[in-house]
């Protein structure tokens, strides 16, 4: 239920770990509540950009209003194979230790978490909004928790731990997630209120 004076944005995701981050990171204070709608949206391939942008549209057409997707993709510097690195979503594709072994004949395992919040006023003639945060780090071999992801070969860069062996409040005060969040929310603070998305509760 949204608090009295809060305005409420549906977010569509599948992934209830992502949620449950993204819950915690907006914590009591932001100038938005998420209302969850569980709906699995096909996962486009192509640029991080247009995915999001693919996933927020089919999303407003389902729900028919306005609405936030999130997208994330891990994305490796090795210039060896493709000038412009390769780009894995959904990542669920390759288990960790997979992941680890791809770039076993790499000496650079230099990556980032790329995380992309997309926004739609729920009117298709309007442009889709992109929130965008990124953290680097370095791929290793797993270490920690298994419950989300690529999380346990993820280290981020100035910590000696995975994002899985970090407590959830450092990795949601550095991750890809968080950036991205802030910016989602800086343009929720800055838009007019009149203008702003709302959904009947
Ligand atoms: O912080 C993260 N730490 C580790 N792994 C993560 C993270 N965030 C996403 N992931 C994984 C989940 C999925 O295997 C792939 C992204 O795919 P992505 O399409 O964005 O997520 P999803 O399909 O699970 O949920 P959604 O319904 O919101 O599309 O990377
Ligand atoms: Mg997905």
């Amino acid at each position: 239920m949204a608090a009295p004076g809060r305005r409420s944005v549906v977010f569509v995701t599948g992934n209830a770990k992502k949620l449950e981050e993204v819950t915690q990171i907006l914590g009591d204070s932001s100038p938005y509540t998420l209302v969850a709608k569980k709906i699995d949206l096909p996962e486009y391939q192509g640029e991080p950009d247009e995915i999001s942008v693919q996933k927020c549209r089919e999303a407003a057409r389902q729900i028919r209003g306005p609405v936030i997707v999130e997208d994330t993709c891990l994305c490796f510097n090795v210039g060896v194979l493709c000038s412009a690195g390769i780009t894995l979503t959904p990542a669920s594709s390759l288990c960790c230790s997979g992941l680890y072994k791809l770039l076993a004949g790499f000496e650079d395992k230099s990556a980032y978490a790329l995380c992309t919040f997309a926004f739609s006023t729920g009117n298709p003639e309007e442009p889709v909004k992109l929130f965008k945060g990124q953290t680097h780090g370095v791929i290793v071999e797993p270490r920690g928790p298994r419950d989300f992801g690529w999380d346990p070969c993820f280290q981020p860069d100035g910590y000696d731990q995975t994002y899985a062996e970090l407590p959830k409040a450092v990795k949601n005060s550095i991750s890809h997630r968080y950036r991205a969040l802030s910016e989602l929310s800086a343009f929720f603070l800055q838009s007019n209120p009149t203008e702003s998305p709302s959904v009947p509760s």
